[in-house]
């Protein structure tokens, strides 16, 4: 596992930002189109903003980059309160982004049930070879995507690529979410965690914590905390 420190949030997205398209230019030059999981969350949303109006972004084909989410909320698709809307603002708004490659997650009012919308994305899932960065913004317990610490529902290591959520401890209480061994699929997971009410999250992370998501969470190739002082505890 590798820290990654920055002054304040500002400065830690923008490095974020750069290390994203590190790792969607190398894929795309190999010929590839790159697959990338996006958070919710006060760093998934500073992140975005950074990935939409970085000027390195210029150099990414967009349109050749397939976009997934660690978990989205079950409210109507055009709510603010959806973890999409943030990329749609941040994100699509501001790159030539290709919407067959935007594997959105289901919504309330679509006329299905939450446990088809996980199914359905759990086959999305299934069917992408490969995932190359997991973007998991931490929550202050140690959550990532909509799995809670004491879940064990949520927390199966042989559970299907995605799941529905009942009763969340974070609002709101219904929720579509990734589970464990498909954010592992990821080559790179980056753990984001910033400010001191993530500290003792962060705390969790660095000593394994039994049973914490945050900490559970490991890439293929690397896993990675983009933290700061303040969550560091330093
Ligand atoms: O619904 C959400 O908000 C996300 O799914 C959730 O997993 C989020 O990324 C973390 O709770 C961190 O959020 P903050 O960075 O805002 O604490």
């Amino acid at each position: 596992m590798r820290v990654h420190t920055a002054e304040d949030r500002n400065r830690l997205a923008n490095d974020i930002a750069e290390s994203c398209f590190e790792v969607l230019a190398a894929r795309q030059d190999l010929g590839e189109i790159p697959c990338i999981v996006l958070t919710g969350g006060g760093m998934g949303e500073a992140s975005l903003r950074a990935m939409g109006t970085h000027p390195d972004g210029d150099r990414i084909a967009w349109d050749r980059v397939r976009f997934l989410w660690g978990d989205e909320r079950w409210v109507p698709a055009r709510s603010s309160d959806r973890n999409d809307r943030l990329a749609d603002e941040l994100l699509f708004a501001h790159r030539d982004v290709d919407a067959a490659l935007v594997h959105r997650i289901g919504s309330s009012d679509s006329g299905r049930s939450l446990d088809d919308a996980a199914r359905a994305y759990a086959e999305v899932v299934d069917g992408i070879d490969r995932i190359d960065v997991v973007l998991c913004g931490v929550g202050p317990d140690g959550h990532v995507a909509s799995l809670f610490p004491g879940r064990e529902d949520l927390l199966g290591t042989e559970a299907p690529a995605a799941l529905p959520v009942r009763n969340s401890p974070k609002p709101p209480p219904e929720r579509v979410t990734l589970s464990i061994p498909a954010l592992q699929r990821g080559e790179s997971v980056w753990l984001l965690a910033t400010g001191a009410e993530k500290a003792p999250a962060v705390r969790g992370i660095l000593s394994a914590e039994q049973g914490l998501p945050a900490a559970i969470v490991e890439g293929r190739a690397e896993t990675v905390v983009w933290t700061d002082r303040l969550a560091l505890g330093a």
